[in-house]
């Protein structure tokens, strides 16, 4: 399974990402910034050939991410039709199809938080691309499965985690 950028958290906001030290990746840093851990979002470029000039990622709600495993262990696990193997292997782009820049996201989090997320513009990240975005059709096809959730469900599954555990699992009694 190929995936694009699995983000979100459980939506009742009791399992979700917790990563040790400062955040590498945009929405678990954008989280912190909401929580009031960390001042403002660094956005690494604004000068990309994209619609605003932010980086550009297909982002893929976790649950949409297992839900895509499920279907591909239901195509492998087929008991109406014991005769047919599978060998070998196949490839399956799993994300939304759809690109997001960090502006949009940095947006997007906002409406699911209420609260405002400071941001500064910095240099690009070295060895990031503009963009990238899946094809996720093969999936469709085959396995019948396609990611249903928005960008502001991930936002909000994730401001819940967050604003549920300020701390992250070290809160946790
Ligand atoms: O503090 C940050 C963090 C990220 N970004 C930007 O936000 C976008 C997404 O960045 P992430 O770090 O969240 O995700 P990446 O697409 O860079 O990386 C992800 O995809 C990679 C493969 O492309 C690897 O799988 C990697 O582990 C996985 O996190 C990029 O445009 C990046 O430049 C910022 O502006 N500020």
């Amino acid at each position: 399974m190929r995936y694009f950028n699995p983000v979100g958290a459980h939506p009742s906001g009791l399992i979700g990402e917790d990563p040790l030290g400062i955040p590498n990746n945009l929405m678990p840093y954008i989280a912190q910034v909401a929580i009031g851990k960390r001042e403002c979002v660094t956005v690494f470029g604004n000068d990309y050939d994209t619609p605003d000039g932010t980086g550009v990622r297909d982002y893929i709600h976790i649950e949409d991410l297992a839900a895509g495993h499920i279907a591909a262990l239901r195509k492998l696990h087929q008991p109406e039709q014991p005769e047919k193997e599978f060998k070998g292997w196949i490839a399956y782009n799993l994300g939304t199809g759809k690109g997001h820049s960090v502006l949009e996201v940095i947006s997007a989090f906002q409406k699911a938080s209420n609260r405002e997320i400071k941001y500064c513009i910095a240099e690009r990240r070295l060895g990031d691309v503009a963009q990238s975005f899946a094809d996720a059709n093969k999936a469709f096809t085959e396995l019948g499965w396609k990611a249903e959730k928005t960008i502001l469900d991930m936002c909000e599954d994730t401001w819940r985690w967050q604003s549920q555990n300020p701390n992250g699992f070290h809160g946790t009694a």
